[in-house]
């Protein structure tokens, strides 16, 4: 093992879900062995995406715009590993970046919010669902049809106040993200996943570093959880497969047990009228090949039909 650095720097962006995910992987780093006697500094980063607030992420650029800046300080060397949701990590990383290690995933599962109705099947007709997730939006149309829906940007805090304000009769965020910001009791219901699939991701903290690293990686490799890491590799082959734009609906999840893995994967038009789904179940080597098989079964029952359709 290589002597330890008297400084990490852990970039992030500044939500205050962003400071949570950064101060845990602090948390863990200092915990493990050897980092006693390092500094760990969290250094919090402005994005693209947090400076535009007022047109869906979807028409301007999608998911790179949260990470646009935060990599660049990577590869500049200003900082030594960058914190995110591995939900929004496009699946193409930029040239000399890797994903080096994943905290141990949170509940997978979305929250269902609502002061009208204890879950989605309760609403009433014609009640406004507000999400600015195609992904939320067409799985929640593919099992209420009549729902209307309404964006809905901003941080978990800025949702949960549109909500109270009446923008919208419910509102669906991942459980993870609720969790760690100790909001987990403003969830009326959960949702399972039975057949309502969460994001490629979702719940888990992705670490990224520099490819040409190997002290940084070795480190942040000791805080990796296997697990969590073989079902990204799954998740994540899946949506490379898919070319996952940000405009299409499309869901998937990998769960791991033992050396069994078990991977389910959704694409949907965006009304969530048609939709294809997949299951494929492999053990842990096979994780990429899993993932990337189970999209072009969908690719092959004529899901392809519905990434053209833009
Ligand atoms: N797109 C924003 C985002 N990115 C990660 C999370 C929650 C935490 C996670 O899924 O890991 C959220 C909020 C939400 O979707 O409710």
């Amino acid at each position: 093992m290589a002597a330890s650095p008297s400084l990490l720097r852990i970039g992030t962006r500044g939500s205050p879900l962003a400071l949570a995910q950064a101060h845990e992987t602090r948390a863990r780093l200092a915990a493990s062995q050897d980092l006693a006697e390092t500094e760990i500094d969290v250094v919090v980063i402005r994005t693209s995406g947090d400076r535009i607030q007022d047109r869906p992420l979807s028409e301007v650029g999608g998911k790179g715009l949260f990470t646009k800046e935060i990599e660049e300080a990577l590869m500049s060397g200003a900082i030594d590993l960058a914190v995110h949701s591995s939900k929004d990590m496009p699946t193409v990383l930029p040239d000399g970046l890797v994903l080096s290690a994943f905290l141990p995933r949170e509940d997978v599962r979305d929250a269902f919010i609502s002061p009208l109705a204890g879950t989605l099947a309760d609403l009433p007709q014609g009640a406004v669902l507000g999400t600015s997730s195609l992904r939320r939006r067409a799985m929640a149309l593919r099992l209420r049809p009549d729902l209307l829906t309404v964006d809905f940007r901003g941080n978990v805090e800025t949702r949960l106040r549109k909500l109270a304000e009446g923008t919208a009769h419910a509102t669906l965020l991942a459980l993870a993200g609720l969790k760690r910001l100790g909001l987990a009791d403003h969830a009326t219901s959960i949702i399972e996943t039975d057949d309502f699939l969460p994001a490629v991701g979702q719940g888990a903290v992705a670490i990224e570093t520099r490819a040409d690293d190997p002290r940084i990686r070795e480190i942040v490799g000791r805080v990796n959880h296997a697990a969590t890491s073989i079902a990204l590799s799954a998740e994540r082959a899946f949506l490379l497969r898919l070319d996952g734009s940000c405009r299409t609906p499309i869901g998937g999840l990998a769960t791991v047990e033992g050396d069994q893995l078990v991977f389910r994967g959704m694409v949907l038009s965006p009304d969530g009228a048609r939709s294809e789904a997949a299951r494929l179940t492999g053990t842990v080597a096979d994780a990429e090949r899993i993932g990337t098989e189970a999209a072009d079964e969908l690719i092959g029952r004529g899901g392809a039909a519905f990434f053209r359709a833009e």
